[in-house]
């Protein structure tokens, strides 16, 4: 699925560093990029610097050296909305309006673009069912009306309007219990590879990486230990620190779509 060699990517970190003004370097020194047909995954503990790494992707912080490009153009040259409007975005927990119907929610990023009503309840109700929402049902309820799986499945609907070619990802499955959470990844690696979009999330869970994503990002302390798929991590961890992140290899390469590959 993976086409790295012959098509530029869709994002890329060179020499990223981030330094907060209380002096944590956050980022030391970043080298990565995602193919346009890639999901990509950023594992690691808490504090690594996941998050800060998705985040100067839509420019919600900028490095302090080193550049991120977007489709080839460095971030630093994008006007920030227009770069976000571009981006697909979930977070863990989704931030749906609540005095709006689901439809309209999912219709946002489409009237922030100033897009006729009719065309984005269109492309929402088109989006409900590729998350397997019916949107008979769902359209008109309000969000408060949804258990958590079925909001966090509007989220992705939502970050799908406008067809964007690349998605971010934070913690989107976190906050499920572990069947719906399982059964969303499946679904959501469906759709990846159904879309063929370049997506970047963030988890911390292992199990969930090597489920939905195509390439694992090991971070610690703001450093990348290894880049590569499941069983490349599995099978040649780069040192200790990845080992002992798949410690429990042998469960890990059973949900593995790439592993066996
Ligand atoms: N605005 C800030 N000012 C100072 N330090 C910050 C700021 N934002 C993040 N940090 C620090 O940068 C480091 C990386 O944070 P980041 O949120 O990227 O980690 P993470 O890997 O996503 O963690 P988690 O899994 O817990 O969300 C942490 O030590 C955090 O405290």
């Amino acid at each position: 699925m993976i086409s790295i060699s012959n098509a530029s990517p869709a994002v890329a970190w060179h020499h990223v560093r981030k330094s907060y003004p209380d002096g944590l370097e956050a980022l030391r020194g970043i080298d990565l990029a995602v193919a346009p047909d890639e999901c990509l995954a950023i594992l690691g503990t808490s504090g690594s610097g996941k998050t800060t790494l998705l985040k100067m992707v839509n420019r919600l912080i900028d490095p302090t050296s080193g550049d991120v490009l977007v489709r080839g153009v460095p971030t630093r040259d994008w006007d920030p909305i227009a770069l976000r409007r571009s981006i697909g975005y979930v977070i863990q927990d989704v931030g749906l309006m609540p005095h709006m119907s689901i439809l309209k929610n999912v219709g946002l990023p489409l009237r922030l673009q100033g897009r006729p009503s009719q065309e984005r309840n269109d492309e929402a109700w088109e989006r409900l069912e590729l998350v397997g929402l019916d949107p008979a049902r769902f359209a008109t309820l309000m969000p408060h009306q949804l258990s958590g799986g079925q909001r966090q499945r509007v989220g992705v609907a939502r970050a799908l309007m406008g067809d964007p070619d690349l998605i971010l990802m934070d913690e989107p499955f976190g906050a499920l219990d572990p069947i719906t959470r399982r059964e969303l990844q499946d679904e959501f690696r469906r759709l990846c590879v159904q879309l063929q979009k370049a997506v970047v999330f963030v988890t911390h869970d292992i199990r969930e990486a090597c489920r939905v994503a195509d390439r694992l990002a090991i971070i610690d302390h703001g450093k990348l230990m290894q880049l590569g798929t499941p069983s490349d991590l599995i099978e040649r961890p780069a040192n200790d620190f990845v080992r002992d992140f798949f410690r429990d290899a042998e469960a890990v390469v059973e949900v593995t779509p790439g592993a066996s590959e």
